[in-house]
């Protein structure tokens, strides 16, 4: 990069032009069209901030707790698949930076660093404080081999569990299958013993996902640990209510950054369904999918979120530097949150709330127009 990124999106110009074509496409694709990869972009920008002004923003604070535990500001990492294509420090880049910003990251069950190395080198960082790191799970037909992943997850030190819903099987990446992608050979399914099944194109495909999974399983996960349960990937009212009434303790609002289902709308979208679905009970709602900017972490948390999740921008950091690269822009989008915070008049991020912002239909020239002007005056000749 001729300057140092100032935006998360030149970290993303600067890994598709250093990354071999075929890695930067696993990276950065969507399913089919790319139709639901698209909007979840496009979402944040069709809704607009309205600013309180002379308001006194000398302190701002963005602060908050997750899951009961404390994060600097509610910026979190989602789980992304093989970090050794992008650093050669793999997972263990990605969870330093994460501990020594306090900031909650979500290791992927197909690492190319195994759990408890991932999680040592967090520790490592943070020296005595124990980082605030998620493990995410992908169920697999062997039951006990699923079980084996969630106990080991639960000794290594993670702090909830993170069951991914929206895969029962593989979303089509076009991009994937044009490049016939698989795993490099230097890198392993770090979680797994070493198999031909869970190296190269096997690896891709993933383990043998159990698609029969449904409700009934939750009941079995929380009699294998104590963990809290996160389920990431609801996109619907009635899913929430059923997994408040499961017992589960978060929900991410996630459609797998468009690599899934595509044709299904934004999470940006979805999202006041689901926090309106489980209002009044101890869930917590996040949310990922298209968040690059601090506007538009602030337009979620309007909506209510009470974190949100980054996905690609966290590859394409580790991809520029390694851990300084996730670190910068991680604290980019962080500094950025800040500013919208203290340019929007507000104080405090638990008073970010939807009297903040409108929807651009709402405010269009048309209906702006109708309301101020509503008779159209004929000039008098
Ligand atoms: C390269 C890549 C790998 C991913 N791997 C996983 C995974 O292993 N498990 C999972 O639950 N989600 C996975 N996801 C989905 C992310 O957790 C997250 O939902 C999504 O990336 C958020 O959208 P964003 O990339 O626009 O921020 C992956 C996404 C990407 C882009
Ligand atoms: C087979 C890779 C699984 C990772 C994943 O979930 C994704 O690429 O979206």
């Amino acid at each position: 990069m001729a300057s140092a990124p100032v935006s998360l999106d030149d970290f993303e110009q600067h890994a598709r032009k250093i990354l071999p074509p075929s890695v930067f496409g696993y990276y950065y694709s969507g399913a089919d069209a790319e139709w639901t990869l698209d909007r979840n972009k496009r979402a944040y920008d069709s809704l607009l901030i309205r600013p309180r002004i002379l308001v006194d923003v000398e302190t701002v604070t963005t602060a908050t707790t997750i899951l009961g535990q404390k994060i600097a500001s509610p910026i979190c990492v989602a789980p992304t698949a093989f970090h050794g294509m992008a650093h050669d420090d793999a997972e263990k880049a990605t969870a330093r930076a994460c501990a020594s910003l306090k900031t909650c990251y979500t290791l992927a069950t197909y690492s190319n660093t195994n759990m408890e190395d991932a999680y040592a080198a967090a520790k490592e960082k943070t020296k005595k404080q124990d980082p605030l790191h998620w493990f995410q799970l992908y169920v697999e037909q062997d039951r006990e081999a699923t079980k084996q992943l969630v106990q080991r997850a639960e000794r290594a030190g993670y702090k909830a569990l993170v069951i991914t819903v929206d895969r029962p099987r593989l979303g089509r990446r076009l991009a994937d299958l044009r490049n016939a992608f698989k795993l490099p050979k230097h890198l392993t399914l770090a979680n797994f013993a070493v198999d031909e099944s869970r190296s190269g194109a096997g690896a891709y495909a993933g383990g043998a996902i159990d698609a029969s999974l449904s409700w009934k399983d939750i009941e079995w996960f929380k009699s294998i640990t104590k963990l809290p349960i996160v389920i990431k990937g609801i996109f619907r009212g009635e899913d929430a209510k059923l997994a408040a009434k499961a017992g589960v303790d978060g929900i991410i609002v996630s459609n797998h950054g468009g690599r899934q289902l595509d044709g299904c709308p934004a999470t940006l979208e979805v999202l006041p369904e689901i926090v309106n679905a489980v209002k009044g009970t101890k869930v917590e709602v996040y949310v990922d999918g298209g968040i690059r900017k601090g506007t538009d972490v602030f337009k979620a948390m309007a909506l209510g979120a009470r974190a949100v999740f980054l996905g690609r921008p966290i590859v394409y950091g580790l991809a520029y530097q390694g851990e300084a690269g996730v670190r910068q822009v991680l604290s980019l989008i962080s500094y950025e949150f800040r500013l919208a915070m203290s340019l929007a008049g507000c104080t405090d991020i638990n008073k970010i709330t939807s009297d903040y912002i409108i929807p651009a239909e709402e405010l269009s020239l048309a209906k702006s127009y109708a309301k101020y002007y509503p008779k159209t005056a004929t000039p008098k000749l």
